[in-house]
């Protein structure tokens, strides 16, 4: 499959700051990529250098078979900044209207796009009467002028209510189900983890992770934490049959790696009419996140 975003040893400095450093990647066409990594990461650069803002100063990349910011990869890209700025005097549909002339589009599809992203009953209010998820899907609606192939969707559900959040995902669901690459950044774990194929964690400006949340928990290989609620009066017994084992507010806890998870969870069942009951808890996301995303002395 011929990938929609080629990047290739990607390079890019300011002064004496690496924002990118040797970053490989690539999105395919109907792919859900989410774009993680803290403040200062270089997630932004990165998007970027795809959009043809700035020029990388080392690497290939290839948008839609083109080079970044030239003809044929802009008319196939779309991009919506993490704060979308419209004219509040402007109405949804004057302002869909005018991009679509601007890209030389029909602007009779207006009203379409609109509907798309559940506008069609506010379409003829002003902007700035809009409600922020509201002019956050004008974005949107702007963004899906032309059917792009490629989406690059910085922090979209930054602000947006649960409900909203959910719609905006739906509505990727779809753009993505017609064949469209979407990457997108996020802070918001939870929810890319559910809502994209693929997670993409850069770090100091270098792409430490990448795969589904289970490919990155097994990389990970973090240590599973088991709790154990003792029957009155054993614990130092479970204590004893398990070394590692320590006492903290009435219960015990223990880590383990994750491939001594049922050799230990094995020993505890032999403990049996001792133990009154056991939580085995996973890394959370925010574990599997931190331990990909360390910079240094943090
Ligand atoms: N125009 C610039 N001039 C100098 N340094 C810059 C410039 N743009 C970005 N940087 C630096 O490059 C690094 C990466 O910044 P970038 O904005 O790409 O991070 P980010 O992951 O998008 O962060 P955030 O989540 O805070 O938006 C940072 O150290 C930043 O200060």
């Amino acid at each position: 499959m011929t990938s929609t975003l080629t990047i290739s040893r990607l390079t890019k400095t300011f002064g004496g700051v690496r924002a990118l450093s040797d970053v490989s990647l690539r999105v395919n066409p109907g792919e859900r990529v989410a774009l993680l990594g803290h403040n200062g990461a270089g997630k932004s650069t990165l998007m970027k250098v795809i959009l043809g803002l700035i020029a990388p100063d080392s690497g290939d990349i290839s948008v839609c078979g083109g080079a970044p910011g030239k003809a044929q990869a802009r008319d196939r890209v779309a991009y919506l900044p993490e704060n979308a700025a419209f004219h509040s005097a402007l109405t949804g549909l004057e302002q869909v209207t005018y991009y679509m002339r601007l890209r030389r589009e029909n602007p009779a599809g207006a009203m379409d796009l609109l509907a798309r992203v559940g506008l069609a009953d506010a379409a003829k209010r002003r902007i700035g009467t809009y409600s922020k998820g509201m002019r956050q899907r004008v974005g949107l609606a702007q963004a899906l002028i032309g059917h792009p192939s490629l989406l690059v969707l910085d922090e979209p559900t930054s602000g947006l209510d649960p409900v909203s959040r959910r719609d905006f995902y739906e509505l990727l669901d779809t753009l993505a189900a017609e064949g469209a690459a979407i990457l997108l950044s996020s802070h918001a774990l939870t929810e890319v983890e559910a809502r994209t194929d693929r997670l993409l964690i850069l770090s100091g400006g270098k792409l430490v992770a990448e795969g589904s949340m289970p490919d990155l928990r097994r990389d990970a290989d973090l240590p599973v934490a088991i709790n154990i609620n003792a029957v009155n009066g054993y614990a130092s017994d479970i204590m004893a049959a398990l070394p590692n084992a320590i006492r903290h507010n009435g219960a015990l806890h223990l880590t383990c790696a994750q491939d001594e998870k049922l050799d230990t969870l094995a020993r505890i069942s032999k403990l049996q009419g001792k133990v009154a009951d056991i939580d085995v808890v996973p890394p959370s996301l925010e574990d599997i996140y931190s331990h990909f995303s360390r910079r240094d002395g943090q």
